[in-house]
């Protein structure tokens, strides 16, 4: 039979983060929205799975003390945030098939690279030399075009710069974004700029004792630890926004294909509903975007931006493991390697004894490639590798849950990046609105990152639109 359209001020398209932000923020505004999400459940990249040991983020779980977005929505929304209850255990270097001592790595023959570069941990080249020469200062300084000629890979400014090719070799496992040459200079800088912000709201660096020290304060500012989880986990938050919107939020409709004028937007569904809107914010990453028909005025920098934003992915095995298996070994709890399982986090209990968590933690050129492999035998091909690296966890770590957000269907992948030459092709326009269409989602962030991006996205798409209507 034929669908009757149902009609709203605005059609929203996901309901992650930025969906649903830019939904409460047209509904204050006395509009009528419709948040549509494929999904059985709200809050996309935000997920929390129960285990044995108590909810667990297998998406998103740090607030930093500068997400002011974030932290005003959980304090309307009534909950409650608490010190990030996660301290890192010293890392061990495991790379060539050996271990490494850090401390002696400066004289270590193994060590190729020349000059200072010899100084630099291993494991720690590639976002040293980010650090290194990142110029910008401002938030949104990465899209100047003042830094064109910086829209470049890592590799390439590694090589401008003089690097040797051993020091750019390290740097393959190390660089932040996907890789030494798919992510752009500006990309990487412009999440660098936007850390460093945050590093300065109280966290002295003189605790910055390992390279994820900042998650290691539990000093409090203004109530607020350097990192905050949400209590319960992060979950909480898109279900308290989904519980606001009310039955505004559709689930499990799947949006197949947009049809833009410049007077309204349809929106259709795999199951053949049909919503109209004055206007439609898309809020889905570019991954899934890129499947969805939309018809409409030409329009090449979008095309180009939905079809060829390229996205890093994050797959992470959680553990819990029995006994301290590195009192056994005597060596570092948690380690870096150049092999196919990237990191090895060793979680402290605060106390050192007995049952800890643990994570491995596969992210850049690592987190790609272990998304050929299936659910089942990418958690036993982990596992064996994790034995044969460390014999002594052998039996003393149990599995919680795995996550490869690559191979989630409704999402493949855990971020957007920005490959070397995608700054200056489309990444200052990609954000004007299509006709009717506007565009949310934390890969269209200007200042922020992680959620904080995604709620940054809500509000300005809410905003512009407020602004037309
Ligand atoms: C492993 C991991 C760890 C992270 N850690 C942190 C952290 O500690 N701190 C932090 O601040 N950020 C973190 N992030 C980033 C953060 O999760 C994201 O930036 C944010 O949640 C993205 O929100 P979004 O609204 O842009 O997109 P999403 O959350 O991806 O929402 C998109 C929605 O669209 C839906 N959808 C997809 N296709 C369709 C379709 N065709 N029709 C209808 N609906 C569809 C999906 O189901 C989803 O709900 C992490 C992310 C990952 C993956």
């Amino acid at each position: 039979g034929v669908t009757k359209a149902e009609k709203a001020d605005v059609v929203i398209v996901g309901a992650g983060l930025s969906g649903m932000n830019a939904a409460m923020l047209l509904q204050d505004l006395g509009m009528k929205v419709i948040v549509l999400d494929a999904n059985d459940k709200v809050g996309g990249r935000v997920r929390t799975v129960d285990t044995p040991d108590g909810p667990l983020d297998v998406g998103a779980s740090q607030v930093g003390r500068g997400y002011a977005r974030v932290i005003d929505a959980c304090q309307k929304l009534g909950l409650k945030l608490i010190p990030e209850d996660r301290d890192l255990l010293t890392f061990g270097v495991h790379m060539y098939d050996q271990w490494i001592d850090p401390k002696t790595w400066a004289a270590n023959p193994l060590n190729l690279t020349v000059g200072e570069e010899r100084n630099i941990p291993p494991h720690l080249m590639g976002s040293s030399i980010v650090h290194k020469y990142n110029p910008l200062k401002e938030l949104d300084e990465w899209l100047d075009p003042k830094y064109a000629s910086m829209d470049i890979s890592l590799r390439q400014l590694m090589q401008q710069k003089g690097h040797s090719e051993a020091a750019i070799k390290l740097a393959e496992y190390s660089s932040p974004g996907i890789g030494v040459d798919q992510t752009s200079m500006l990309r990487m800088w412009q999440e660098e700029t936007r850390g460093a912000l945050d590093r300065r709201l109280g966290t002295e660096p003189s605790r910055r004792d390992h390279p994820f020290g900042e998650a290691n304060d539990h000093k409090l500012i203004n109530g607020l630890a350097s990192i905050s989880n949400i209590e319960g986990g992060t979950f909480q938050l898109p279900k308290a926004m989904a519980a606001r919107l009310g039955d505004a939020v559709r689930l499990k409709k799947m949006v197949k294909q947009i049809d833009l004028t410049d007077k309204s937007g349809t929106v259709t569904c795999a199951d053949g509903s049909v919503y109209v809107g004055r206007f439609v914010i898309s809020a889905l990453p570019f991954t899934m975007l890129r499947d969805v028909t939309i018809n409409g005025r030409p329009n090449p920098i979008a095309r180009k931006a939905i079809t060829t934003m390229p996205y890093a992915n994050t797959a992470r095995l959680y553990l819990h493991v029995e006994r301290p298996f590195w009192k056994d070994d005597g060596m570092a709890p948690s380690f870096s390697t150049d092999g196919p399982i990237g990191m090895f986090w060793a979680i402290d209990n605060h106390t050192g004894e007995g049952q800890h968590r643990a994570m491995v933690v596969m992210v850049g050129t690592v987190g790609a490639a272990i998304a050929r492999y299936g659910h089942e035998e990418a958690i036993q091909f982990i596992l064996d590798e994790l034995a044969r690296l460390r014999p002594a966890s052998k039996g003393l770590v149990k599995v919680r849950t795995y996550k490869d957000w690559a191979r989630d269907p409704l999402q493949r992948g855990c971020g957007f990046s920005l490959a070397p030459g995608h700054v200056n092709a489309y990444a200052r326009k990609m954000n004007t609105p299509w006709q009717v269409m506007h565009f949310a989602g934390e890969h269209t962030r200007r200042i922020d990152y992680g959620m904080e991006a995604a709620m940054e996205s809500g509000e300005r798409v809410a905003i512009e639109i407020a602004g037309r209507a």
